[in-house]
């Protein structure tokens, strides 16, 4: 069964002032922090299912790490079936791997469609789960810039907390022995576009994942003269495969073959393909790549033209930093060479465990869920994760259908006892007096205001 509800935004939630404290926001069924793909895809199957949430998201848009942290050229390297957010595919007039701008416009309908409203400019600095009251007190600080800086606090309560924050929350900037030293600029493909600033110019690229490949090649096709550091092992393969994507021709492989079968075959053909790519100075891990996917969460290098550029010379492959002075790298192997830029291509980290308190869900070395693939969704006192699978996207959309799913069993009790008072004496809802809440909540204010004082 599903309950229809009236379409509510974070304007319609319930903030009660006591004296000098501003009294919790209750929020009809769960909190939701960051609205990215993973974070929309959880609204859009709870919404489908007649749930409303909210999403507290600290940038002023949706999909923020899509919209102001990747680079311009950039195109889903993963076909788009493999792409898309539950109950809603692309469009077909969009191609098989749309870009950047596609992607954004289909995440923006996406969220039009289910009629998500995101909280934008709320950053999420504490979650704690209340034993006494069974609910999440979820904390936030605005910063408006609006009349000079101010910063608001805010505390959202539910009893359910959906996790969005992504594997990508935050930049890796590595620690480099003479980095404060080194004059030119150094940044992180982060704050990226273009290839077009560098021009002429000497530009190292530390890190070898697909970004610090596919900037490479940007700076290149911007007569910039990159060089790439390689520290450690990687899997190259062809971003193609007999006309069909490497991925997609992965995926129904494993439908008949085992994971090591299609591996050998991937190296093969990789091989037939690209050549033997520890010639270029790119040596393969011992573990294939998609088990090496699979255990590790390590991605393989989709190429989309670099090795070219790097047989070719244009792009130099370099061993690992040992220091850098004014304007000058030391590699481990001894060599020395004169840069204008540095491009940290070192990745990105979860930002869970500066916020999450309370939780063991969540392992204190990398901030992602401690239960591996697929059951890493769900925790304890309805804590939920989504999009912490190392699968992109498509990791997302599985997690999303199954923390809706699991959220609606609480729901539909919730609704079991009240659906008669709802239908019939027209009171808001939910009046939860059911087995999965431990107060009595409504959206009136003055209960509002007697749980804020329970919660104090
Ligand atoms: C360059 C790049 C390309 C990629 N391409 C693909 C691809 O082609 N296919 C694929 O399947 N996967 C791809 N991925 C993997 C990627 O992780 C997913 O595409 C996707 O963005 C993950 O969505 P998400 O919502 O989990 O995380 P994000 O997109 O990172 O969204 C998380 C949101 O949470 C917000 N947030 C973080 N902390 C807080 C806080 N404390 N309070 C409030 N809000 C917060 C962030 O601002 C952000 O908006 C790519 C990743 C990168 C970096
Ligand atoms: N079009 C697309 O679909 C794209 C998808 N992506 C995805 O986005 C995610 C992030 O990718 P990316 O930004 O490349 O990050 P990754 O984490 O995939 O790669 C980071 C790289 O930096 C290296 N590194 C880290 N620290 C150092 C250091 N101190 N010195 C030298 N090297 C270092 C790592 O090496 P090591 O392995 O040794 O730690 C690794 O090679 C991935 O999932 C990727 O697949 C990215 C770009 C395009
Ligand atoms: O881009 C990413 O990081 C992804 O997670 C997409 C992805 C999931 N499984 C893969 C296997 C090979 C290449 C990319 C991916």
């Amino acid at each position: 069964m599903s309950v229809k509800l009236k379409e509510k935004s974070v304007h319609d939630y319930v903030q009660v002032k006591m004296g000098k404290k501003t009294s919790p926001i209750m929020v009809k069924g769960p909190i939701i922090v960051g609205a990215g793909p993973s974070g929309l895809a959880a609204a859009a199957c709870l919404k489908h299912k007649g749930i409303p949430s909210l999403i507290l998201e600290r940038a002023n848009c949706l999909a923020s790490m899509w919209e102001l942290k990747t680079y311009d050229r950039l195109c889903l390297h993963l076909p788009k079936q493999f792409c898309e957010l539950p109950l809603m595919p692309f469009p077909q007039n969009v191609p098989s791997y749309p870009t950047k701008k596609q992607f954004l416009a289909y995440l923006k309908a996406y969220a039009d469609h289910f009629y998500i409203k995101p909280a934008f400019s709320k950053t999420v600095v504490s979650a704690n789960f209340d034993h006494r009251s069974g609910y999440w007190r979820v904390k936030t600080t605005t910063t408006t810039t609006t009349q000079g800086m101010k910063k608001e606090e805010s505390e959202y309560v539910s009893q359910w907390l959906i996790v969005a924050t992504g594997e990508n929350a935050e930049e890796v900037m590595p620690q480099i022995e003479g980095m404060d030293e080194f004059e030119g600029p150094i940044l992180h493909t982060s704050s990226y576009k273009s290839g077009n600033l560098f021009c002429g110019k000497n530009v190292l690229v530390v890190g070898c994942g697909n970004s610090g490949m596919e900037v490479s090649l940007d700076l290149c096709n911007h007569n910039a003269r990159p060089s790439l550091v390689v520290r450690d092992t990687v899997h190259i393969l062809p971003h193609r495969m007999f006309g069909k994507s490497t991925f997609g021709l992965s995926m129904s492989l494993l439908k008949w073959f085992s994971i090591g079968i299609v591996d050998k075959f991937l190296l093969l053909m990789s091989h037939l393909m690209l050549g033997d790519t520890a010639q270029f100075g790119f040596n393969r891990p011992k573990i294939g790549p998609l088990e090496l996917k699979n255990l590790y969460g390590k991605t393989p290098v989709l190429d989309v033209g670099t090795l070219a550029q790097i047989k070719s010379g244009k792009i130099k492959v370099c061993r690992g930093i040992k220091q850098l002075s004014q304007h000058q790298v030391e590699f481990v192997d001894g060599k020395t060479e004169n840069f204008d830029v540095i491009i940290l291509a070192t990745g990105y980290k979860s930002n869970v465990l500066s916020w999450l308190k309370g939780s063991d869900m969540f392992c204190e070395k990398d901030g992602l869920p401690r239960k591996a693939f697929p059951n890493g969704w769900k925790g304890e006192n309805g804590l939920y994760a989504v999009g912490f699978t190392k699968r992109g996207l498509f990791g997302a959309s599985i997690d999303a259908k199954r923390i809706a799913e699991d959220v609606e069993h609480c729901w539909k009790a919730l609704a079991g006892e009240n659906i008669e008072r709802y239908h019939h004496k027209q009171v808001s809802w939910p009046i939860a007096t059911h087995s999965c809440n431990k107060l009595l909540l409504n959206q009136n204010a003055a209960i509002g205001a007697f749980i804020a004082l329970l919660l104090a």
